[in-house]
């Protein structure tokens, strides 16, 4: 079938295209306020998949007929995730200071968010991020573990 460019119609609905792509990262963390094994400092590889959509491809260039080219897409995603990779992750001001510094004397990689440690928070940080970089993103997951997994999405 011969396609165009032009947002597609099909069966009396708009159709569109999506794109996704994953990346993941190793850290260290602890939730404030729980009760249970949570509370203590342990670790996850969390893998963060991000979602796009367009109803229209790019119509020249080297992009023509792409929604994006997934090189640059998953360079952008690898770019932030990668930022969190082998540090501790520390919601803001739930250590002393003392701690804080004797951990950054050991030259430990501390990564401060001004939010709770949970995924719901990591997918909604990532989501709100790759908007900022200009991504058409309309989903992200994060899975702290290979049975759960969080979601933020349009
Ligand atoms: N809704 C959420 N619940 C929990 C979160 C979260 O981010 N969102 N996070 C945690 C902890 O970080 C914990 O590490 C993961 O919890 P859990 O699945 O209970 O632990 P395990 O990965 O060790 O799973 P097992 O099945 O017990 O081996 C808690 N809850």
């Amino acid at each position: 079938m011969l396609v165009d460019n032009a947002q597609s119609l099909e069966g009396g609905v708009y159709m569109g295209f999506s794109l996704k792509t994953q990346s993941y990262f190793n850290a260290a963390h602890f939730l404030t306020n729980y009760k249970g094994k949570c509370e203590n400092l342990h670790g996850h590889r969390w893998q963060v998949i991000v979602y796009l959509y367009k109803e229209n491809l790019s119509s020249q260039g080297e992009d023509k007929d792409m929604l994006i080219d997934f090189g640059e897409f998953k360079q952008i995603v690898r770019a932030e995730v990668k930022k969190f990779d082998h540090t501790f992750i520390v919601e803001e001001n739930s250590l002393h200071p003392e701690t804080v510094r004797a951990l950054e004397q050991e030259t430990f990689k501390l990564t401060f968010v001004p939010f709770r440690t949970t995924s719901e928070n990591f997918a909604r940080y990532f989501y709100q991020r790759f908007c900022a970089l200009g991504l058409p993103v309309v989903r992200v997951e994060v899975d702290e573990t290979p049975h759960n997994c969080a979601i933020y999405e349009a």
